[in-house]
């Protein structure tokens, strides 16, 4: 049998670490109809060996219970015996933590979000330059340029999942499903909400910015 590769005081701290986060964007409603997802990475960290800790799946992510969080292993899987399902979204997180060894992944739908993805999914992905707030991706250099990029919204997650990593770009630390919702993520937390606060802020400024121009 495989060592564990997390400790109980680290299961328990992702599992507090998911509660604070999901309340801060349950508030903001960013979580309508039971969507969305969250999760935070446990312990020793390989591309073929991880944990994660995960929000259960059709949860109202506004209340708080015992039963809103798992612990699966890389290939999505509860690694402790429960009758908790995660996340029906929990292997594009697996990819996301495979490709990019990052912390923390956040799954939210807003109506910007939305409609951003279907205004540019022609496109395949949201372009955003001299934005100030491109500066919260650690990307300093003067007006730069970025492009986020949109996946289909195919019906079976797992060929969702066997798209990301062609689609992914290592510094731009966020994926847009089309007319769905974003995913970003982070090396902990604190920075996966950075980032999803900023690729919020972007999607509503890109969707203003085409309502003035009509
Ligand atoms: C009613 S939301 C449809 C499923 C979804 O997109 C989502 O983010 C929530 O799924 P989960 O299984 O994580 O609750
Ligand atoms: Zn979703």
């Amino acid at each position: 049998m495989n060592d564990p590769i997390y400790t109980l005081e680290q299961r328990q701290q992702a599992f507090g670490q998911l509660k604070d986060v999901k309340s801060e964007l349950a508030e903001r409603g960013w979580f309508p109809a039971t969507s969305g997802n969250l999760s935070v990475r446990v312990g020793e960290f390989t591309p073929d060996r991880f944990a994660f800790a995960v929000t259960s799946s059709g949860r109202d992510k506004s209340k708080h219970t015992a039963e809103d969080y798992l612990i699966v292993d890389g290939g999505g899987r509860p690694i402790e015996p429960t009758k908790l399902k995660p996340s029906a979204e929990t292997l594009i997180h697996c990819e996301i933590y495979r490709l990019t060894g990052c912390g923390a992944v956040f799954h939210v739908h807003t109506v910007f979000n939305n409609i951003v993805s279907e205004l540019y999914a022609e496109a395949g992905s949201v372009p955003f330059q001299g934005v100030e707030l491109i500066k919260a991706f650690n990307i300093w250099e003067e007006d730069a340029r970025i492009e986020v990029p949109i996946l289909p919204n195919y019906a079976d997650i797992a060929k969702i999942a066997g798209l990301v990593e062609d689609r992914l770009n290592l510094k731009i630390p966020g994926i847009v499903l089309r007319n769905h919702g974003i995913y970003a993520w982070g090396a902990n937390v604190f920075e996966a909400k950075r980032h999803l606060e900023a690729f919020e802020f972007l999607f509503e400024y890109a969707y203003r910015w085409k309502a003035l121009n009509l």
